[in-house]
């Protein structure tokens, strides 16, 4: 496996890979790698053998600019040389570890805006969140050029706002949506769950429960209302758990509903205590 510690480091890698006629897939996460990163990296060499074979990189980047002033930047997971055992291991060919400087270059001053769905959900309790990943995300597509890049269906709303972009933008990349890995209580991997405190964790399997829950009465036809009501009588049960929003909203685009005709995605986030868990569940009527 190749460790790329620079863009040009990257490009050069890349370059060498295309004049030998390969594909490319990228795998973007922000380390402290789990099951759930490795199953995108799986899922990306899937493309890659449905396509004639190719490479597969896999970037690790804490990007400064997706997380909010009080947010949690300084205290992220970081693991690098765990993470570059575990990309060894599940094949990898390259690893792309660029560093702040090289990747925000003093003066920029453009950045990408999936203006509709940036402000929506997560990105009124985020602000800035969404830009900052659309604008990092179009930078790594622009740096290893790949043919596709595959993203967790965990961060739901993310992967909406990327969709959206490459369309909206003509970006010539695949965009392959991976659904949640859990442990086995339900929880949703996450790097963040190592924060968690040993009582917060027993706690936050709720999330996984309430979702069951709302996704079976989605199945059975209860309205909107009533779903609502419950899982936040769900989680309220939990006393380690503060709502900080329950949504219910067109699958396919996240705009608001008011009956359930169509897919919906319920979409949960919840702080224990000082740490926001998201998780999120698509249901058919
Ligand atoms: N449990 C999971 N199942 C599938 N994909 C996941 C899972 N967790 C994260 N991903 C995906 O991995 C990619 C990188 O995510 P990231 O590095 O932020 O990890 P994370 O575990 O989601 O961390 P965080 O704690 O910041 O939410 C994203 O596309 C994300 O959706
Ligand atoms: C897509 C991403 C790597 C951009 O920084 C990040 O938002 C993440 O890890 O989900
Ligand atoms: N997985 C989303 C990255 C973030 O929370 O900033």
């Amino acid at each position: 496996m190749q460790i790329c510690r620079s863009k040009q480091a990257m490009r050069d890698c890349v370059a060498e890979w295309r004049a030998e006629g390969q594909r490319v897939a990228l795998v973007p996460t922000m380390g402290a790698l789990h099951r759930g990163h490795l199953t995108l990296c799986e899922r990306a060499r899937d493309w890659l053998d449905a396509h004639g074979g190719g490479r597969l990189v896999a970037s690790i980047f804490v990007n400064p600019t997706q997380f909010g002033p009080n947010e949690d930047l300084a205290t992220y997971p970081r693991d690098e040389e765990n993470d570059l055992r575990l990309l060894r291991q599940i094949g990898a060919d390259a690893a792309f570890l660029p560093s702040v400087q090289d990747i925000y270059r003093p003066g920029a001053q453009t950045m990408v805006d999936v203006t509709g769905l940036s402000r929506m959900l997560m990105g009124r309790l985020r602000p800035g969140h969404f830009r900052g990943v659309a604008t990092v995300v179009t930078k790594l597509f622009n740096i290893v050029g790949p043919d596709a890049a595959a993203f967790g269906e965990k961060d739901y709303q993310q992967l909406t706002v990327i969709r959206q972009m490459v369309a909206d933008l003509d970006m010539p990349v695949a965009i392959i949506g991976v659904p949640t890995v859990r442990e086995e209580d339900g929880l949703a991997m996450s790097s963040r769950n190592l924060r968690l405190t040993p009582q917060d964790r027993a706690a936050a399997p709720i999330l996984a429960r309430a979702l069951d829950r709302a996704q079976a009465m989605v199945q059975a036809g209860s309205p909107l209302g009533a779903i609502r009501r419950e899982l936040r009588a769900l989680i309220a049960a939990e006393p380690r758990a503060e709502v900080r929003s329950i949504d219910i909203r067109d699958a396919a685009d996240l705009s608001r509903i008011v009956t359930i005709d169509r897919p919906v995605v319920i979409l949960l986030a919840v702080r224990f205590g000082t740490v926001l868990l998201i998780d999120q569940r698509v249901a058919h009527p």
